[in-house]
C-alpha cells in the first residue's frame, strides 16, 4: 500500500456553472493528463477521479500518491480553470472549499500512542495503514500544512522504527589510563567542606570561594592557553531566549520540556498587582493562581544552549571574505535546563556555568578551527589538567535538542563529546561528558540568514565547556587538596582561598 492523498472538495463560482459544464470536462480530461501530472515521475501524479457541476459550486474529488499531491492538484486547477471559465462564460472562481480530505499512510508500527495534532480530527489505524482525517480550508492549502503533518507523523513512525534507535557514539581518542588520587563523589567532599551549599531552586548550587576559584582559573586556563593563541574575541550574548530564536535554531522543535519558560508581567502598573501584594502581605504566601492570571503568555525561555542568541548579531548581514573566520566566545552568564529527576551532584545541573565557543566561515575553514581547537585542549587536558579522557563522536548536539538521533548526512558535521572517568563511580562507572566540539554544517548560517561575500556557503562550529563538569571531572580524579593537583595547574590556580566557616 503506498502513501495515498484524497480530498473532496469544490470550487465555488460567482454564477451557476452549469452552461459550461462542456468545458469543465474537457478542461478535467485534459488536466488529468496534464497540469495534474508535471513533475511526477512516470506512472505517478494526481487524477480528478469524480466531478459534477452543482449550480455555483463545481465539486470534485482528487485522489493521488506522494507527487502532486491532491491539494497541490487542486490549487494547481483553480487558476486555468477561472481563465477558461472566465473567457468564455465570464464565471469567476470565488474560492475553494475543502468537504474531506485524507492521508493514508503505510506503516507497520501502528502505537503512537495519544496524538493531538493541529487540523487533524481523527486517527485511524487498520492493518498497517495509518489514516489521518484532516480539517483544512484553502489558506492552510497555500501554507503546506498537509504536507508538514505528513512530515510529522513520518518523523514519528521513523523515531519508532528505529525504536529510539541508540545515540550515535564510537571513541575517536583515548589518552592513558591515569593513578586517580582520590575515590571519592567530590560534590560530598566540597560540601563536608563547604565549598559549595545547594542554592533554593532546583538542581542549583551556590559556589563557595574555593570552587568560583576553580572556575576562574579553568576559563583562565581556556582563554590563555587556547582562545587568545586563536585569535577568538570576547562577546557577551543574551541569557534570554525569544522564540524566534529558538524557531531559527531548531529548538523549537521540540526542547519543550527542559525549557525554563519566561512570562513578562500583563501590565507595570502597580495597582495591577495590589491584589498579589496586599496578599502576601497578609498571608506570607505567594498566591502564584493569582499571579497565572497578570503574567503574559510565555516569551520564550532562559538560556539553553548559549549560542543560538548570538546569531541574531549576524542575522540577514554579508560579511567581508576576509574576515573569516569569525571566532568569538561568550562566558557571560548560566544556562538552564529542567533536567530529568533524581538529584545529582555539581554532575548534572538545572543551572550551569558554561564557556560558549562559536567559530564561522568556509567548510574548510571550520574543519580545520575545530582540529586547531582539539589540539589545545588535548594540551590542556594532558599537560596541565593532567586527566584520564577521551574523546567519542556522538549525535550531533543540535539534531538531539531537537529530538533526533542517528547522524547527520553532511559529512564532517558532528559533535565530539569530552568524556572522562569519575574514580568514585568505579572501573565500569559510566564516564562523564564535560565538554563537547561541534561542526553544525549550513545550519546556523542559513538559519539565521548570513552570508559571505564571496557568496561561499558558510558553516559554524561550537563548543561548550561546562565548568561544573569541568571541575566534576578535576576533582573526582585529583580530589580536594591542592598538594596533589598537578603543578602546572597550580601555577595558575594560586592559593587556594578560605571559605567561610559556621559554627
Ligand atoms: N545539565 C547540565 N549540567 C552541567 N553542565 C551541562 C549541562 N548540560 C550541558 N552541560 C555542559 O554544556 C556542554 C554543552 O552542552 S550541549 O548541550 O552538549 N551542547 C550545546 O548546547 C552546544 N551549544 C555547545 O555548548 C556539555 O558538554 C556540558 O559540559
Ligand atoms: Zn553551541
Amino acid at each position: 500500500m503506498e502513501l495515498k492523498f484524497n480530498i473532496k472538495g469544490s470550487f465555488k463560482t460567482s454564477d451557476d456553472a452549469s452552461p459550461a459544464t462542456e468545458a469543465i470536462d474537457e478542461f478535467i480530461n485534459e488536466a488529468n493528463e496534464t497540469i495534474l501530472k508535471k513533475g511526477a515521475p512516470e506512472g505517478e501524479g494526481a487524477n480528478v477521479v469524480d466531478w459534477n457541476v452543482d449550480g455555483s459550486k463545481i465539486n470534485i474529488t482528487i485522489e493521488s500518491g506522494r507527487y502532486v499531491r491532491a491539494h497541490d492538484a487542486l490549487l494547481r486547477m483553480r487558476k486555468p480553470l477561472a481563465k477558461k471559465l472566465g473567457k468564455d462564460y465570464r464565471i469567476g472562481i470565488r474560492g475553494i472549499e475543502i468537504d474531506s480530505f485524507n492521508i493514508s499512510i503505510p506503516s507497520e508500527n501502528q502505537d503512537l500512542g495519544e496524538l493531538k495534532i493541529p487540523y487533524v480530527t481523527d486517527i485511524d489505524y487498520n492493518d498497517s495503514v495509518i489514516k489521518l482525517s484532516l480539517d483544512v480550508g484553502e489558506s492552510e492549502l497555500q501554507n503546506r500544512v498537509p504536507d508538514r503533518i505528513l512530515t510529522l507523523m513520518e518523523d514519528k513512525i521513523a523515531a519508532l522504527r528505529y525504536g529510539g534507535k541508540a545515540e550515535h557514539w564510537e571513541v575517536l581518542w583515548q589518552s592513558g589510563k591515569k593513578e586517580p588520587k582520590f575515590f571519592d563523589d567530590p560534590t560530598k567532599e566540597m560540601m563536608n567542606r563547604g565549598w559549595i551549599k545547594r542554592g533554593a531552586s532546583r538542581g542549583q548550587w551556590i559556589h563557595g570561594p574555593q570552587l568560583a576559584k576553580l572556575f576562574r582559573t579553568f576559563e583562565k586556563i581556556v582563554i590563555e592557553e587556547m582562545l587568545e593563541p586563536l585569535g577568538y574575541k570576547e562577546m557577551m550574548f543574551p541569557k534570554l531566549i525569544p522564540w524566534d530564536v529558538w524557531k531559527k535554531s531548531g529548538h523549537a522543535k521540540g526542547v519543550y520540556p527542559e525549557i525554563y519558560y519566561v512570562c513578562p508581567p500583563k501590565s507595570r502598573d502597580p495597582e495591577y498587582w495590589e491584589e498579589v501584594t496586599d496578599y502576601y502581605n497578609v498571608t506570607h504566601e505567594v498566591p502564584t493562581e493569582k499571579i497565572k492570571e497578570k503574567i503574559g503568555e510565555p516569551i520564550g525561555g532562559l538560556c539553553y544552549a548559549q549560542c543560538p542568541p548570538f546569531w541574531i548579531y549576524l542575522q540577514g548581514e554579508t560579511i567581508p571574505t576576509n574576515e573569516f573566520p569569525l571566532k568569538v566566545f561568550d562566558h557571560s552568564g548560566t544556562s538552564h535546563r529542567y533536567e530529568s529527576g533524581g538529584i545529582h551532584g555539581i554532575e548534572r545541573v538545572d543551572e550551569f556555568h558554561r564557556i560558549e565557543i562559536v567559530w564561522l566561515g568556509t567548510h574548510d575553514q571550520v574543519v580545520s578551527e575545530s582540529k586547531a581547537l582539539q589540539d589545545k585542549y588535548r594540551h590542556i587536558f594532558d599537560d596541565i589538567l593532567d586527566l584520564e579522557w577521551r574523546k567519542a563522536g556522538v549525535t550531533p548536539w543540535f539534531m538531539a535538542q531537537e529530538g533526533l538521533t542517528g547522524t547527520s548526512e553532511q559529512t564532517d558535521v558532528g559533535t565530539i563529546d569530552y568524556e572522562a572517568p569519575l574514580p568514585y563511580r568505579g572501573d565500569d562507572g559510566e564516564w562523564l561528558e564535560f565538554q563537547n566540539v561541534s561542526i553544525n554544517g549550513n545550519k546556523y548560517p542559513k538559519g539565521f540568514n548570513v552570508k559571505s561575500q564571496s557568496g561561499d556557503e558558510l558553516w559554524s562550529g561550537c563548543s561548550g565547556v561546562g565548568l561544573e563538569r569541568w571541575a566534576s571531572v578535576f576533582l573526582a580524579q585529583k580530589g580536594l587538596d591542592p598538594e596533589n593537583w598537578p603543578d602546572e595547574f597550580v601555577k595558575r590556580f594560586g592559593e587556594l582561598p578560605e571559605g567561610i566557616h559556621f559554627l
